[in-house]
């Protein structure tokens, strides 16, 4: 009898090319997605040493971080983003890659984009010089960031050297209350096994809450994977996996289709299979939960107050803790739903797809923004932009007093003009919460969208589980 794999390591095996006596192996890679700011050495690489891409169909681009989200039929306000985002539309042409730039109408964040064109498949090797790879491990592929000489490494061989990482198994028992989302599932998670809890580890997610979330859901969860340590994130493919890819421009069609779809229902977890480490989470229990200080590990429930560093025992860590509530403008002891918002932003690879938009709409109820709040939805895609528009998702927002803008990355990092002025605080869909992420010296707190569109009409943070 052969020995029980777990998801990853079937994945794993069916990609590798060789061992290498160093304890490396030599995997093949299927995917490979490319935006602006990773790539432009990579393809100087490139033609430094006269090579080709080796498989340009296996590969996508897309500008994302550096465009602007207002009208982008007006110069960029940014020349450094405009040299950029240049760059990448001269380096695709080159090297006959397809290239959405950011006229195209599905032009997006990469990690929405691939999923989106059926690029994303189940069982693949997928790799894209950003952390927040991890999101495509919701197909049950393979999905990690890399680092920028690999993507140069990925263009010429198709292969990439890694070493083999150990399997964590983190299994998310029972039903979700109403209100608590696939955000809250994972900063809860991040919350417990803290930002190195999955160092050395691809985690694969599991149980009865993970298998109710819809494949947005899911993807929401695998993109914060690497905000727990871990090298990736993985769930296993099932009729949901399916039904979404199905039909999408680069699916596989016809007779490609029914043996694709024979492969990916080899693609589980056996039984008996080892995994290394194990969390196991109720999801009955967990509430709406918001970030208070500049890690996302940095976690409490809506209900709760924040924590006070002093009850930590570690010196380093406590002093740790202090210095995040000193650049957060906090206080021990503070409720939570005292906390007052200046910003709040919907959106990003996180939380920046269709079922978030329709989540976040469905909150306002023709009730508006806080006067003192200013506040935007940034579609994760065209798309999704279209989509929303379509459902009149758009006209929701703007009655209420929400800017509607073109997608992109937007204020989820401050690498385009969406930015946070220093001290002002947000309420932020997106995934991390360092300081001067989203801003010099801009206060980040993580929550789902219905937690941060109800914010944005109280004006603090309110438990979205009372709000009529
Ligand atoms: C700019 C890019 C390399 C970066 C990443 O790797 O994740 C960004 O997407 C982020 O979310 O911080
Ligand atoms: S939306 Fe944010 S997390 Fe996602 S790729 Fe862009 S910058 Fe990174």
């Amino acid at each position: 009898m052969t020995k029980a794999r777990t998801l990853y390591d079937k994945i794993w095996d069916d990609h590798l090319v060789q061992n290498n006596e160093d304890g490396t192996s030599l995997l093949y890679i299927d995917r490979h997605l490319v935006h602006e700011v990773t790539s432009p050495q990579a393809f100087e690489g490139l033609r430094m040493n006269n090579r080709k891409v080796r498989h340009p169909e296996r590969t996508l681009a897309v500008v994302d971080h550096n465009v602007p989200t207002t009208d982008r039929s007006l110069p960029n306000p940014d020349p450094e983003s405009a040299i950029q985002i240049a760059a990448l539309a001269e380096n695709t042409k080159d090297f006959g890659i397809e290239y959405y730039d950011p006229f195209d109408h599905r032009q997006g964040i990469v990690h929405i984009v691939g999923p989106e064109q059926g690029f994303t498949l189940p069982g693949m090797t997928i790799v894209c010089g950003d952390s927040h790879t991890s999101t495509h491990g919701a197909f049950g592929a393979l999905a990690h960031g890399i680092g920028t000489s690999e993507v140069e490494h990925v263009l010429a061989t198709q292969t990439l050297i890694q070493q083999k990482a150990k399997n964590m198994l983190v299994r998310v028992d029972g039903q979700l209350p109403e209100g608590v989302t696939a955000k809250d599932i994972i900063l809860a998670i991040i919350g417990e096994i803290g930002t190195a809890g999955g160092n050395g580890h691809v985690i694969e997610f599991a149980g009865e809450a993970i298998r109710s979330l819809s494949m947005e859901g899911r993807m929401t969860v695998c993109n914060m994977t690497i905000e727990g340590g871990a090298r990736a994130g993985l769930i296993a493919p099932d009729e949901k996996t399916f039904a979404y890819v199905q039909g999408r421009p680069r699916a596989p069609q016809g007779k490609a289709w029914d043996m694709a779809l024979d492969y990916w229902k080899t693609l589980y977890t056996d039984e008996g299979a080892h995994y290394d480490k194990v969390v196991i989470l109720d999801a009955a229990k967990l509430p709406p939960i918001v970030s208070w200080g500049s890690s996302p590990e940095d976690v409490i429930s809506v209900q709760g107050v924040v924590p006070n560093p002093d009850d930590i025992a570690d010196e380093t860590k406590r002093a740790s803790k202090w210095r995040a509530l000193d650049y957060m403008g906090l206080k021990p002891g503070t409720p939570i739903t005292d906390i007052k918002l200046d910003r709040v932003f919907v959106g990003s690879c996180t939380n920046g797809r269709i079922e978030d938009l329709r989540a976040a709409a469905a909150v306002i109820k023709d009730r508006r923004v806080a006067s003192h709040v200013s506040a935007m939805v940034v579609p994760g895609s065209g798309l999704v932009k279209a989509q929303a528009e379509e459902e009149g998702l758009d006209v929701i927002f703007k009655n209420a007093g929400f800017e509607w803008r073109e997608p992109g990355c937007s204020m989820c990092l401050a690498m385009n003009p969406d930015k946070l002025a220093p001290g002002e605080r947000c309420a932020s869909t997106s995934n991390r919460n360092f300081e001067g992420r989203q801003g010099f010296k801009g206060r980040t707190h993580l929550v789902s969208p219905a937690m941060a569109t109800a914010a944005a009409i109280a004006g603090h943070f309110v438990d979205i589980r009372e709000w009529q």
